[in-house]
């Protein structure tokens, strides 16, 4: 269903007034996406706050109103309707990190829905993104059964753990390098350049947006928050390589610490910093929403039920719209790159911008890859090419019953190429 007549939309980048207050649309902007997900309406020093982060990025903003009633019957003029998109990488284990749009804060008033407002809004910008010259497009949802319809398959699953952080908590081996607390404030304008490191070193990381680390900042967006206490890990040179960021909550002798943000830019950072965390007196667990699935602290712990996970959940989704510039700029392993294997993938895809048939051969000095005419091994949906890139395994999406296997072997040969051991990880969620 397209988008009904009545309806104007309008693309426009974030912008401020002189004075450093978001422009009318910009503000009208934020005041719908704060009602489209049940959250606070911005105070004015918030939206000034969010607003520059906006501008920070270079964010377009995508707005739907009505044309007959344009001023809402408020007389204030708030779109029906918000989208936006940045530009920002992800690391899919090549040389290079892979540009990609990273939508969110997709709303669509009540009283609008269900008229195709969000299909007119998604299908314009994935022409946007293919006439760009965008490979990749990246959001995080609200609901699972909203963008597979838009060529978007799960990419990323994450979960939440609480540690327990009492005397049960020790490592089999004690990690090099040590941990001090810092200032938050400190820490806040560092954190950017320790991201990049974990950025660079971890297979589906994605571009922290600017204004992550709201945590510092209180309610009314002024404040710094007080409540918020970090620590970085120093490798045996003294240089910082990772960093947390937490806030103790609950009673005095049975605090249970949130942490907000654990970036290890080594393994010795990563588990140095959980170390910190159960070191600190007068608290006995530390929960974390967004932990890698598979991650190495269990392994790396005596008593592995140290660490209880209380959620998994699918956490980043990928829509490929250039199927051979992902393909050709994916990393691949050792083995398959050393085999000079070639695996041809037809794609299917409703909106059209991956269909074809694949062909991929990772070899010692590279990958080729391009559209061929024929001759494909395993055919499968664009949603499911966006699980694959990820690590998700062939095997399992066949079993699912997401892949058709045309050739025998086609899938083991799948999750050979395509495997990412460790599983991919992301904690920049937007
Ligand atoms: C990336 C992000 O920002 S995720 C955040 C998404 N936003 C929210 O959850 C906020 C609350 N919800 C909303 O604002 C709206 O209900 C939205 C944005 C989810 C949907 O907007 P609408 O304009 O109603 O969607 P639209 O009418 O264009 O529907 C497009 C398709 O998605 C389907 N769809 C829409 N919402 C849902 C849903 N919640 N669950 C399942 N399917 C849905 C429709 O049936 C339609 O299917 P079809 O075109 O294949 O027949």
């Amino acid at each position: 269903m397209s988008t009904t007549p009545a309806y104007v939309h309008e693309t426009f980048p974030a912008g401020l007034q002189q004075d450093g207050a978001p422009d009318e649309r910009t503000e009208a902007w934020m005041q719908t996406v704060a009602q489209g997900f049940n959250a606070e309406a911005p105070t004015a020093a918030a939206s000034r706050r969010r607003a520059a982060w906006l501008v920070e990025e270079g964010a377009v903003l995508r707005a739907v109103h009505p044309v007959e009633g344009r001023e809402g019957v408020d007389g204030l003029g708030r779109p029906v309707a918000t989208f936006v998109r940045t530009e920002g990488s992800v690391n899919l284990g090549g040389p290079e990190l892979v540009p990609t749009r990273m939508i969110t804060s997709v709303t669509v008033r009540p009283a609008h829905r269900r008229r195709g407002i969000l299909r007119a809004m998604m299908e314009a910008e994935l022409q946007d993104a293919v006439d760009a010259g965008a490979p990749l497009a990246l959001l995080t949802v609200t609901e699972g059964s909203i963008y597979q319809r838009f060529g978007f398959g799960t990419a990323v699953r994450s979960r939440s753990v609480t540690v327990d952080t009492g005397p049960r908590f020790a490592l089999h081996r004690q990690p090099a390098g040590r941990v001090e607390s810092v200032d938050g404030a400190w820490l806040e304008p560092r954190i950017g350049a320790l991201f990049e490191r974990f950025h660079a070193r971890t297979i589906g990381s994605v571009t922290r947006r600017a204004g992550w680390s709201r945590y510092f900042v209180e309610s009314d967006g002024e404040t710094r928050a007080r409540g918020v206490r970090a620590a970085v890990h120093l490798d045996d040179a003294g240089a910082i390589d990772g960093y947390v960021a937490y806030t103790a909550k609950g009673e005095f002798e049975a605090r249970e610490l949130e942490v907000h943000e654990l970036v290890a830019g080594s393994d010795d950072a990563y588990l140095g910093l959980w170390q910190h965390l159960a070191a600190i007196d007068l608290a006995a667990t530390a929960s974390l929403e967004a932990a890698p699935l598979n991650g190495p602290l269990q392994f790396a712990l005596v008593d592995q039920r140290v660490v209880r996970t209380t959620e998994v959940y699918d956490d980043l989704w990928a829509r490929v719209l250039d199927p051979v510039a992902v393909l050709r700029s994916r990393g691949y392993g050792p083995l398959a790159r050393a085999a000079g294997l070639e695996l041809r993938l037809r794609v299917r895809d409703v909106l059209g911008h991956a269909e074809g048939v694949f062909a991929v051969r990772p070899h010692a000095d590279g990958v080729d890859a391009e559209r061929v005419e024929g001759g494909a091994q395993l055919e499968l949906d664009v949603s499911d090419l966006g699980s694959l890139l990820f690590g998700n395994a062939a095997t399992t999406l066949a079993a699912a019953g997401r892949i058709d296997e045309l050739e025998p072997g086609a899938v083991a040969l799948a999750d050979g190429l395509f495997a990412v051991p460790g599983g991919a990880y992301f904690q920049s969620h937007f």
